[in-house]
């Protein structure tokens, strides 16, 4: 089995968790796309999504699943996303496709955070995946000292702009011990718009597509 089979049998299991007649939550990222595949199966149960980033919007518009703004709706009962590292705690890595901050708000929002993985995304320790941190472009290299000083290797990622016109750190070599406590301390450095620890706001349901099938883990 290919790791894109496994993506698309997570993302497809993820349908279960839909709500007749509700406004779905949609994540961003390959897995992802398999999920959008998905909902546009039951496209007419549902009222519609709110995305976490262009891209998804763009694919959920060509598949005729009408997209919301986040400020007109005050209640989704669940968001679907991928990560890039999931840790037996429902702790991840996540903004691999630069995408975290949209991503982190609308997860917020949602009553339940579904994550949809192929087992290669499975970690006991997070930070072999170099955590993104979306900054403010005129901060960029102060916040690279400060991630410095945190232990980390901060490297710019070249070329790439968030949806929201910022810049994306990618910090190497962090073994990340207790995620709760980093993701507060990077999001406190001046000029940090967000970061990819999605530690305070895990995680609720975790599909894993594996060679024997979808693994549930709640
Ligand atoms: O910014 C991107 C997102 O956090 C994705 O959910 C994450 O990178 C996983 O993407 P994929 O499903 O393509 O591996």
């Amino acid at each position: 089995m290919t790791q894109d089979e496994m993506k698309k049998a997570a993302g497809w299991a993820a349908l279960q968790y839909v709500e007749r007649d509700s406004i779905v939550g949609v994540g961003t990222g390959s897995t992802v796309n398999h999920f959008i595949d998905a909902l546009a199966t039951i496209k007419a149960d549902i009222e519609g999504a709110v995305s976490s980033s262009e891209a998804s919007t763009a694919k959920l518009k060509a598949l005729g699943i009408p997209v919301y703004d986040l400020n007109s709706v005050d209640k989704l009962s669940v968001y679907v996303d991928g990560a890039d590292e999931i840790n037996p705690h429902m702790d991840m890595i996540k903004g691999g496709g630069a995408a975290l901050t949209r991503e982190k708000i609308v997860a917020a929002v949602a009553d339940k955070f579904i994550c949809i993985v192929d087992n290669t995304k499975q970690v006991d320790i997070l930070g072999n995946f170099p955590l993104p941190v979306e900054v403010i472009p005129m901060a960029r290299s102060y916040v690279a000292r400060e991630l410095v000083k945190l232990g980390g290797d901060p490297v710019y990622r070249e070329g790439v702009v968030t949806d929201n016109g910022n810049v994306i750190l990618d910090v190497y070599n962090l073994k990340i011990m207790e995620p709760k406590v980093l993701e507060d301390k990077i999001n406190a450095i001046v000029g940090v718009v967000t970061n990819g620890l999605f530690a305070k706001r895990g995680a609720d349901v975790l599909l894993v597509g594996t060679p024997d099938g979808v693994k549930t883990f709640k």
